[in-house]
């Protein structure tokens, strides 16, 4: 072989090639360099304390629910088409009769606070500049009229869990409906709590209390307990007060009697539209549109309830198939990229929730976290489209995705 002739390098050469970058400090600066929600992940965990970051971050029993969901997303495959023209990309659903700029909304999740002093409203605020739904949870550490007051643009739902205090329960539901609310999501998935063993493990409580343990766990997390403690106390907003674990406050609230006659009622009393969060049968689902509901979640509460629980994704053709045009389908549990996003679309959902992919977000960095958050999944969600060659959510079809062949 002829050798390749060598000659000394010249600094004329080598100069266009240095790109010394103005070294930037902040919030945003460190968020954006992550481009995943894992790195989000990371993030968090470096920053929040562990009880919290475990009650986040922790699923039921072993977690399998959990994993088998994730698994389903990650092991299943695309059917790409190619030479569709899609330099332009719509994103945007009409979802209970309104339109939201990208397919996802933000699912309740309880004791927000918990996990950044910032909570309920840096997740309605990210939403409201997202343009996407904002669901509120019964267990927020933020009122309902303090999230209205804070992000008035947003569109907002309201999740409800059916207490034995009926009055309490009704209560909520008429504060919501004044605020502003314009939907009502009740999650249906807990009689009582799930067996969420990192909490337990933890001695999770809410305040959360100081024992050598967690004095030791704060100290590379300072920020956290600055915040925690310079920032209005955290507190539920639906209750007076409480000071026991989270598993124990759960049980003492929630009404295993609860049934569909319950839903029927609801849907008398409630003048906006109505979602039924937690279905996991399509038995289920049929039921639930039967008595009223105007769409249901397929959902296992991203495995914090029953483990080894049906994958929510592989529900959804035969739920599909099952509700026709009758109800709306929402999707959640496992979703932690575009991608699993493109694939719930693809195989029959209207709609999809994400959980725990903005409470990282929330966790590595308050608001501009969870506006990280929605970046990099809206990021990964139109490039998948564009691969797969559809240039709306509508185009999107059962022919662009195979579930894994072995199915957890
Ligand atoms: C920390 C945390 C708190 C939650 N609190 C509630 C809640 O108060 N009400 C509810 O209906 N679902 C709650 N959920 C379940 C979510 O609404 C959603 O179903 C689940 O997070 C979806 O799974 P994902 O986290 O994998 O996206 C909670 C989930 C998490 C992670």
């Amino acid at each position: 072989m002829p050798r390749t002739p060598r000659r000394f390098p010249r600094w004329g050469d080598l100069a266009p090639l240095i790109r010394f970058r103005r070294p930037a400090f902040g919030r945003r600066h460190r968020l954006a360099q992550a481009h995943t929600i894992e790195e989000l992940r990371a993030m968090a965990r470096r920053r929040t304390p562990r009880a919290a970051f475990d009650y986040t971050d922790g699923a039921a029993d072993a977690e399998i629910s959990l994993e088998r969901a994730r698994a389903t997303f990650r092991e299943l495959t695309f059917h790409p088409e190619i030479l569709r023209d899609v330099s332009t990309l719509d994103t945007s659903v009409e979802i209970l009769g309104a339109t939201s700029r990208l397919p996802f909304g933000i699912a309740p999740t309880g004791f927000t606070r918990l996990m950044h002093t910032e909570g309920e409203i840096a997740g309605a605020v990210a939403a409201q500049r997202a343009g996407i739904p904002y669901t509120l949870s019964t267990m927020a550490t933020t009122s309902l009229e303090d999230v209205a007051a804070a992000a008035p643009g947003v569109r907002r739902w309201f999740q409800l869990y059916m207490w034995t205090d009926r009055e309490r329960s009704i209560g909520l539901v008429d504060r919501a409906a004044a605020a502003g609310y314009d939907t009502l999501v009740v999650t249906v998935d807990v009689p009582v709590a799930g067996a969420r063993l990192r909490d337990v493990r933890n001695g999770m409580t809410i305040p959360p209390t100081l024992t050598p343990r967690t004095v030791l766990d704060a100290i590379p997390r300072p920020r956290w307990w600055v915040d925690l403690l310079t920032t209005p106390p955290l507190t539920f907003a639906s209750l007076n007060s409480w000071s026991g674990t989270i598993a124990e406050l759960l049980d003492a609230m929630f009404d295993p009697s609860v049934s569909f006659d319950d839903l029927t009622w609801l849907r008398e009393r409630w003048p906006g539209k109505l979602v039924v969060k937690g279905i996991q049968t399509v038995e289920d689902a049929r039921r639930a549109v039967d008595a009223g509901a105007d769409a249901v979640v397929l959902s296992n509460h991203g495995g914090r309830q029953l483990d080894r629980a049906p994958v929510p994704l592989t529900l959804l053709p035969e739920t599909r198939a099952a509700l026709g045009t009758d109800a709306e389908i929402i999707l959640d549990t496992g979703i932690m990229h575009g991608q699993d996003i493109a694939a719930a679309l693809a195989l029959g959902a209207d709609f999809v929730l994400i959980g725990r992919a903005y409470l990282y977000g929330l966790m590595a960095g308050g608001l501009p976290g969870v506006e990280r958050s929605i970046d990099i999944l809206e990021t990964q969600l139109a490039r998948t489209m564009r691969l797969l060659g559809a240039r709306s959510v509508a185009e999107l079809a059962p022919r662009h995705v195979t579930l894994p062949r072995n199915l957890p």
